[in-house]
């Protein structure tokens, strides 16, 4: 029988995963989510078929796994709200909040509790995601296989055995799909400024991306090369990559997932704090 899980804010994330795990024949009735937001509960009911519930108690109370899927700085009164609930029955914690420490968590929810930390994708939602994972010391190998089941039920998965290491994960794939939608926003446009039909340019850039990230899966060599197979010598993509070079594609790349790595240090350091009100 399926773990009954209970979704801690309905947002875009939650319902990327939730909406995954439906699609992978997950039992409905096994999946709980909150939120305060009525027209958000509501999406839930009527999109999902999911219980939508605005009390974080009676879900967390319910549940074998708590999804933590707050944003970072609604984290800390979420998990004190729930403390008393989750020290009853002690279900597996997961966070997918950005940055935030399990030590911390820990603290916030009266201590000793398994939390396993993830860092999925919004590609969940069509089961491509990609997740990190790392589990602190109190979770048994059965929770941590628990968790892996639910995260690979919407793509793959990685287990990281240094909780840093989760901000380097949320670098590359946490925030990668953003970078993604970008480099196709603008190759489309691109295309459209070259006389394409939008609609066109959208198609040709979808599959080429599509194209590119599945030869690439199935293949045994580096990107390195696939990218070198494309480009013959004095043709058209090297014309296009000496751009790129010349403008520092590589560097720009570097420089964007050094500041997602570091801004996810930031939310761990400000927010991990103990806030007065709460103390
Ligand atoms: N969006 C993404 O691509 C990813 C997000 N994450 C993490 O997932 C978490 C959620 O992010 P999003 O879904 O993008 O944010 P979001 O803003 O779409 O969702 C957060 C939801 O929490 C609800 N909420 C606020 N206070 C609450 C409370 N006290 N109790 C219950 N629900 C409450 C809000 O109404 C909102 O619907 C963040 O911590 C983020 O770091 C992780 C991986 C990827
Ligand atoms: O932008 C963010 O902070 C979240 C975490 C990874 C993707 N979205």
């Amino acid at each position: 029988m399926d773990a009954t899980i209970a979704f801690i804010g309905a947002g875009n994330m939650a319902r990327s995963l939730i909406g995954g795990l439906i699609n992978s024949s997950y039992d409905r009735q096994r999946l709980l989510a909150t939120d305060p937001n009525e027209d958000a509960r509501q999406q839930l009911t009527s999109t999902l078929g999911i219980s939508a519930l605005a009390d974080n108690h009676e879900a967390a109370g319910k549940a074998d796994v708590v999804v933590l899927a707050v944003k970072p700085q609604q984290l800390q009164a979420v998990c004190r709200e729930l403390a008393d609930t989750v020290q009853q029955h002690k279900p597996l914690i997961v966070s997918i909040a950005a940055g935030i420490r399990s030590d911390d968590i820990d603290r916030w929810l009266g201590g000793s509790m398994a939390i396993v930390r993830a860092m999925p994708n919004t590609p969940a939602l069509v089961g491509s995601g990609a997740s990190g994972l790392y589990a602190n010391a109190a979770v048994t190998p059965e929770q941590k296989e628990l968790a892996e089941n639910i995260l690979r039920a919407v793509g793959i998965t990685v287990w990281v055995n240094k909780e840093t290491l989760l901000d380097a994960v949320t670098a590359v794939s946490g925030s990668g799909p953003a970078y993604f939608f970008l480099f196709m926003e603008a190759l489309s446009e691109a295309g459209e400024r070259l006389g394409l039909e939008a609609e066109d340019a959208r198609l040709l850039t979808l599959q080429t991306a599509l194209g590119a990230a599945r030869m690439a899966m199935e293949s045994e060599e580096p990107f390195a090369t696939l990218r070198q197979k494309v480009t013959s010598p004095g043709g058209t993509t090297e014309a296009a990559l000496k751009v790129f070079g010349r403008e520092g594609c590589s560097e720009i790349i570097d420089q964007a997932a050094q500041a997602a790595y570091q801004r996810a240090g930031e939310l761990a350091e400000q927010l991990g704090r103990d806030t007065k009100e709460t103390n």
